[in-house]
């Protein structure tokens, strides 16, 4: 969707229609009535009527719908930094974006080095978050993440050095386009808008850029509860001896005891422990 002037490009069964937005949508007059990946309804008239409820939304920059989050690291320079990976995760599953690691610059390392971090981070893949090891300068690992983006609206983040624009760049290669597909057929019929801040793949989908950061916080969850839903793997458990349970010094905890048996990673319930300690300190007391 290009927004000119009031104007949205919207998408629908492989054509392209210009439209306004109803007056109703836009008299509450947010910037995030309707925008870039959403689901529309529009009229004869070209009246956007109805925007359809969103599976997400990024604000920087504001577009909805998203179906990954790449979280983007670099094996060495920058040095690979663990617990921000943990809390980018956590943070991506708190804004309902299925999260994707990428490891960019293996090339940097020696056999042994790459062994390390893939071992570091096997607990991830245990978990459902795919994890890419990557080397734009020796292209490795390119077609793979190629794969698996087809058709999909990924945005990509993280720290600023880790070679987010290489990738970028090689993903959007243009040499499949040679066979003649576009990205056209993306959600084809499903009325969708869309914006240059998307960056068409050759073999169908779209890549989005997000600014780089250097400190990331915690998710704003209100309490334990809530902050126990964004480990999905604690639901996998035999339950707690109490309902209530925070895993943390309860007794016959049914996440303590997996955590021993090796059923859940003990990175990620170590992880949680923090997060539960840090969020008990710096957020929860807000609400009290
Ligand atoms: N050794 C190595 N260096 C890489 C690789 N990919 C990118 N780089 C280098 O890493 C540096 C940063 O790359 P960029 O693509 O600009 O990184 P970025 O994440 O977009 O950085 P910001 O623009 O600061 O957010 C550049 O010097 C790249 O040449 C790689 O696979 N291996
Ligand atoms: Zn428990």
């Amino acid at each position: 969707m290009n927004k000119i002037q009031g104007f949205y490009n919207i998408e629908s069964n492989g054509k392209e229609y210009l439209c306004k937005l109803r007056g109703i949508l836009k008299r509450s007059d947010k910037r995030e009535n309707c925008t870039v990946g959403d689901y529309v309804i529009f009229d004869e008239d070209g009246f956007i009527t109805e925007v359809k409820p969103r599976k997400n939304l990024l604000r920087r920059p504001l577009v909805a719908n998203i179906d990954y989050g790449v979280i983007q690291f670099a094996a060495k320079d920058p040095v690979i930094d663990y617990e921000k990976i943990n809390i980018l995760i956590l943070n991506s599953l708190y804004n309902k974006i299925n999260p994707v690691l990428i490891i960019n610059k293996i090339d940097l390392l020696t056999k042994e080095e790459l062994e390390e971090i893939k071992s570091n981070l096997e607990y991830l893949s245990k978990i459902d978050i795919p994890v890419f090891y990557i080397s734009t300068y020796e292209n490795l690992g390119i077609e793979d993440l190629k794969d698996f983006l087809k058709g999909n609206v990924t945005a990509f983040g993280g720290p600023s050095g880790v070679g987010k624009s290489s990738i970028l760049n090689l993903l959007q290669d243009s040499k499949e386009l040679k066979t003649g597909e576009t990205s056209k057929r993306l959600r084809a019929g499903k009325h969708t808008t869309r914006d240059s801040k998307l960056l068409t793949l050759p073999s169908g989908g779209f890549v989005i850029d997000t600014p780089g950061f250097s400190s990331v916080d915690l998710p704003p969850t209100e309490n334990a509860q809530e902050l126990i839903s964004l480990f999905p793997e604690f639901k996998t458990v035999e339950d707690c001896k109490f309902n209530n349970c925070v895993h943390i010094n309860e007794p016959q905890c049914g996440i303590k005891n997996a955590a021993e048996s090796g059923k859940i990673p003990k990175e990620r319930y170590d992880f949680y422990k923090r997060c539960y300690e840090k969020s008990k300190n710096e957020i929860w007391n807000k609400y009290k």
